[in-house]
Order: C-alpha cells, then sequence, then structure tokens
C-alpha cells in the first residue's frame, strides 16, 4: 500500500539531512506505529507521506502508493474541532458528495460515528460536552467520513488519560485489523503502541554523521523478547512494568 524507498528529508536550512536511508512497506490492514522524541522528524516524515512538506524542505528516495489513494489525518489536539457547530454539522462539511450543493447522506454521518465508536447521538452535541476521548473519536469520525485507504493519527494519547488512550489506540488497531485500513500512529510513548502495532519506526533525535535522527524499524515482538536494537530495549526496559 504504502513503498517507502531510501527516503532522505532534508530541511534546506540545515547541512544535515532530518532522515536518510529510509526504507519500508506498509501494507492493507496493518498498523506502522512512529515513535520518536520531540524534535525527532515524525512531523516531517508524515507530511512527506502526505505530500504536504513545506518548500523548504528537500525529498530524495521514493514514496508510491496506489493512484487515487486517499489519506486522512487525525489531528493531535481537540482545538481542531469548532467549538462553535455540532459534531454532526462539521461530519456534514467532511463529507464526500458527487456535488457540492448535494445534500451530505446522514447515513454517511452515523457509520462515521459508529466506526469511530460513538453513539449517532453524539452528532447533536458540540465539542464542549464531549468527554476527551469522545472528542479525540469525533476527530476519528471527521477523517473516517472521508473514507480514507490511509489513515494518519497524530498523538492520539495526548490529552487523554491512561484508560481512554489505550481504548483509542485499540479502535486505531480495530480500523487496520478489522476494516483493512492502512494505520500510521505517531506517538512519543512506546507503552502504548506495542499492543497494537504490527511494525514500530523509532527515530531516535540523536545526531550521527549524516542525519539528525537515527532509524530503527522493528516489531512489538522483537522488542518484547529482546531482539530489537539498543534504544528500543532501552526504551521498552525504561517502561514500569520492567522496573525490578
Ligand atoms: N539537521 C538538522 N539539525 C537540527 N535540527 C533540524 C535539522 N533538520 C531539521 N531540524 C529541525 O528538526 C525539527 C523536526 O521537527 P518535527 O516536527 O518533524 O519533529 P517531531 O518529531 O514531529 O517533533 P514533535 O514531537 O515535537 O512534534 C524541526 O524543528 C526542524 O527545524
Amino acid at each position: 500500500m504504502i513503498d517507502i524507498t531510501a527516503l532522505d528529508i532534508k530541511q534546506n536550512n540545515h547541512a544535515k539531512s532530518l532522515i536518510t536511508d529510509l526504507s519500508l512497506s506498509i501494507n492493507e490492514g496493518e498498523v506502522l506505529a512512529i515513535i520518536g522524541t520531540s524534535g525527532s522528524g515524525k512531523s516531517a516524515l508524515i507530511n512527506a507521506i502526505m505530500n504536504s512538506l513545506s518548500a523548504d524542505f528537500t525529498l530524495k528516495g521514493n514514496i508510491l502508493m496506489p493512484p487515487n489513494t486517499r489519506i486522512s489525518l487525525v489531528p493531535q489536539s481537540i482545538n481542531a474541532l469548532n467549538p462553535t457547530a455540532k459534531i454532526g454539522s462539521q461530519l456534514i462539511q467532511f463529507s464526500p458528495r458527487k456535488k457540492w450543493y448535494q445534500r451530505a447522506d446522514k447515513n454517511l454521518v452515523n457509520n462515521a460515528l459508529t466506526l469511530a465508536q460513538l453513539p449517532v447521538s453524539v452528532a447533536n452535541l458540540y465539542p464542549h460536552q464531549l468527554s476527551g476521548g469522545m472528542a479525540k473519536r469525533a476527530l476519528s469520525a471527521l477523517a473516517l467520513i472521508q473514507n480514507p485507504d490511509i489513515i494518519i493519527a497524530d498523538e492520539p494519547s495526548c490529552g487523554v488519560n491512561d484508560e481512554f488512550a489505550e481504548a483509542l489506540f485499540q479502535h486505531y488497531k480495530q480500523l487496520a485489523h478489522k476494516k483493512k485500513k492502512t494505520v500510521i500512529i505517531v506517538s512519543h510513548d512506546i507503552k502504548y503502541v506495542l499492543d497494537i502495532a504490527d511494525h514500530i519506526l523509532i527515530l531516535q533525535g540523536v545526531v550521527n554523521q549524516e542525519s539528525l535522527s537515527s532509524i530503527e524499524y522493528t516489531t512489538p515482538k522483537k522488542i518484547t523478547q529482546g531482539n530489537s536494537g539498543s534504544y528500543s530495549q532501552a526504551l521498552w526496559q525504561a517502561l514500569p512494568k520492567n522496573w525490578n
């Protein structure tokens, strides 16, 4: 579904690349988690995948996907919801229509809410009437109503407590494994993704000879079995459940 080959992302006012020599494939129905500290290039990479990097970046290598692939981004902050409009009318604004003047199909709204594991009654609520976890799901519904092939969730755990965060991550796992979406989750915390990701890309914000970030592409199984690189092992060992 997405084939990345020898990708190099460089910001023009910096001598070194942000990311070099990244190659990986993400299949339909898979979850790729991108983990990394602040400034390690996570946003630059997802912008490269969405073909929306600003002009001050130079891209080398290839990012290939089938023609007409639809990508939706679930933004990090619930401030992306319009505080003055009910969730239902925000969903209608985002829904695909054959002609701009045609009314949106109400079933699309209900389907998107259901897919985001929200009751359809949420359509009649304003963002301030939702809990943090529900507002995050409403953001997911806004992405899902566009019927994307690829869904990119930026920091789903940001601003929600642990209990809701785990349910949100499970929601993305189901979208991939049951609804066959390709899901990319950006997170700074490995603990949430070990249970749900098929592959994990770890960007370590440590300067090496060619680039700002070094890269590790691995799986949850390799990490938990001790068969991964030193940085992912350190992240795994640092989780409270592994303290002894
Ligand atoms: N060679 C370089 N040396 C130092 N900094 C760089 C270099 N190239 C790019 N940068 C900076 O690195 C940062 C990368 O930011 P980016 O937003 O992609 O990281 P991020 O992992 O998404 O961070 P956050 O988690 O804080 O959102 C940018 O601020 C960019 O200006």
